[in-house]
């Protein structure tokens, strides 16, 4: 199996915590991005410290409460799946801050790291906030919530989007790239997907390659599984009958998403 495709780990890590997904700099070669899937049972909790890290609360699934000790938010999230395709709640909480999370209703929960050392304040980044877009023609047409966008000063070095793409289309197409620290032309972030599938025995593929071809890995995705992108260009193909989700993490040295078509295929934008 590729090192860049992650199955559910599933790990109880406390009474009615349970770790989906845990991907760490230890862990990956990832030295921007970390990110926790976890499943929260009504009533349960999670706590974290943060050190130099800012860390973005996605309500996934369900409702949650989140407190930073200074401020509580009640009753986030809008969805009992990603597939209502409606956006949902987040909040930023930034380096050198606790924060807490309480499960209202079962919920799953994304949390998206990136480093940090100045620190910013809390932000609830409701649902209405979520900018939502509307890209691509042809089969290529996708759904994009933009939960954190580099338009939003909110944080230091985390990017934040979720995006959905229907059956027969493609997304991340044509093939883009992030992977140089070349700005105007292009900047560095390293990249996770955390995708799912509707219905759920739903499979893509994600193609992650250099242009040099040292990294070629195509992989078929399933529901719940998560590709790390550490560079190269990363296509998602999604057959037909299925809708795919997929909630992307960005971090790297300067907060810009600068991507780079693949010149191979850039053609298809010409129409
Ligand atoms: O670089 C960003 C990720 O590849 C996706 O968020 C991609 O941009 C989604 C899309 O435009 O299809």
């Amino acid at each position: 199996m590729s090192k860049l495709l992650r199955k559910p780990e599933n790990a109880e890590i406390k009474d009615g915590v349970t770790l989906v997904h845990n991907v760490t700099s230890e862990n990956s070669s990832l030295e921007y991005v970390n990110f926790k899937m976890i499943d929260l049972a009504p009533g349960a909790t999670y706590l974290e410290e943060l050190g130099k890290q800012e860390c973005c609360i996605v309500a996934v699934t369900g409702k949650i409460n989140v407190t930073d000790q200074e401020v509580t938010f009640e009753n986030l999230g809008t969805r009992e799946t990603v597939f209502e395709k409606v956006p949902t709640d987040s909040v930023y909480v930034s380096n050198d801050r606790t924060f807490e999370v309480v499960a209202v209703s079962q919920a799953r929960v994304a949390l998206c790291y990136s480093p940090s050392d100045k620190q910013l304040p809390t932000k609830l980044i409701s649902a209405a906030d979520n900018g939502v877009e509307h890209r691509g023609t042809g089969n290529n047409k996708r759904m994009v919530h933009n939960i954190l966008p580099d338009s939003d000063p909110s944080a230091n070095s985390l990017l934040v989007v979720e995006v959905f793409t229907e059956s027969g289309n493609w997304s991340s197409y044509p093939p883009h790239k992030h992977d140089q620290d070349n700005l105007p032309e292009e900047s560095f972030l390293e990249e996770t997907y955390y995708h799912e599938m509707n219905p759920s025995q739903g499979f893509v593929f994600q193609r992650v390659y250099t242009d040099d071809r040292s990294l070629d890995e195509t992989m078929t995705v399933e529901n719940g599984n998560m590709v790390i992108v550490p560079v190269g260009y990363h296509p998602v193909g999604v057959p037909e009958g299925y809708t795919s989700y997929y909630l992307n993490v960005m971090a790297g040295p300067t907060r810009i998403w600068k991507f780079y078509n693949d010149p191979d295929h850039e053609w298809i934008l010409k129409g």
